[in-house]
């Protein structure tokens, strides 16, 4: 049986980030695709130039569907706009029992253009942190989230602490946002912190690695992989694709879904 994969997120319609590079990535990942789109947004590598929020009975009619006749394996939420969208899908994510659950939780996208609203932030710690079987906020977002500033490892273990306590079972920060050659995507689970280790690699070519690293993790929750190894395989696919990424547009270019199996890296507890 094929794993099945869900996507709650907004659309890119540059192809590089959102429901577009979630559904990429559980395609090379060999799990079946399904979404429910909760904004659509006009942006391209150089930025957000609209967003549209769809209204809040669409997405959660998109949401029934999906559970009347498929259930997800496991599923991912990207932008999610507004304080209203976090506590109803939260509600319905609860109330279909659905598990596996990777909470991205996307703010700001590159160029500076809000996805999230600002007083969303209360909603995302109160209602959907505490059904995440693993969240993955970059530096700023954990920032946001825990409202300590991270300057050191130390900081992020502390903010790893508080999300965990919060509800999430493992807690990735990533480094994406961090300084030097060496980049740190520091995972937690409650009990021990991991450092999955690797090299920064020098590219601007980095739209979606957000959301295309969050989705390889559901795909692999979706075949049945623990949370671990799904991380770690995350973690592989997305420094393939930015490794390899694509020259595509002016601005911050997208990454390669296709180069994953030529590249690996090691993590490093
Ligand atoms: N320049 C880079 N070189 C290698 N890996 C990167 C680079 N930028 C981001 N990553 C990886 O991509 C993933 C997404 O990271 P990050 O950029 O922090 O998230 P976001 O896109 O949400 O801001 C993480 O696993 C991070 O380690
Ligand atoms: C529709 C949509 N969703 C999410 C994002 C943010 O994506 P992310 O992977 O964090 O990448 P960047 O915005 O940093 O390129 C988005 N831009 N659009």
């Amino acid at each position: 049986m094929v794993g099945k994969a869900l996507t709650i997120a907004g659309s890119d319609s540059g192809g590089g980030a959102g429901i577009q590079a979630d559904l990429k990535t559980f395609q090379e990942l060999k799990v079946y695709g399904m979404s429910a789109i909760t904004a659509i947004t006009a942006q391209n590598t150089l930025g957000v130039q609209a967003v549209y929020p769809i209204p809040l009975d669409m997405v959660l009619k998109q949401l029934l569907s999906i559970e009347a006749d498929l259930k997800p394996d496991a599923l991912k939420t990207g932008m999610l706009f507004s304080s209203e969208l976090i506590e109803a899908v939260s509600g319905q994510i609860k109330s279909f029992q659905w598990g596996n659950v990777v909470v991205d939780p996307v703010m700001i996208a590159k160029g500076g253009s809000r996805l999230l609203q600002e007083d969303a932030v209360r909603s995302m710690r109160e209602s959907l942190i505490p059904l995440a079987t693993v969240i993955t906020p970059n530096i700023p977002e954990a920032e946001a989230l825990t409202e300590i500033p991270i300057r050191s490892m130390k900081d992020r273990q502390q903010a790893a602490r508080i999300l965990h306590k919060l509800g999430a079972d493992f807690v990735v920060i990533k480094g994406g946002h961090g300084n030097g050659n060496e980049l740190i995507d520091l995972i937690y689970d409650g009990d021990r912190f991991l450092e999955m280790k690797s090299f920064r690699i020098a590219t601007k070519n980095t739209h979606g690695t957000g959301c295309t690293f969050a989705a390889a993790i559901t795909a692999q929750l979706a075949k049945g992989e623990s949370v671990l190894d799904a991380i770690q395989i995350g973690k592989q696919y997305i420094h393939a694709a930015i490794e390899d990424s694509l020259q595509i547009g002016s601005g911050h270019g997208p990454t390669n879904h296709w180069a994953f199996q030529h590249r690996r890296v090691r993590a490093h507890s």
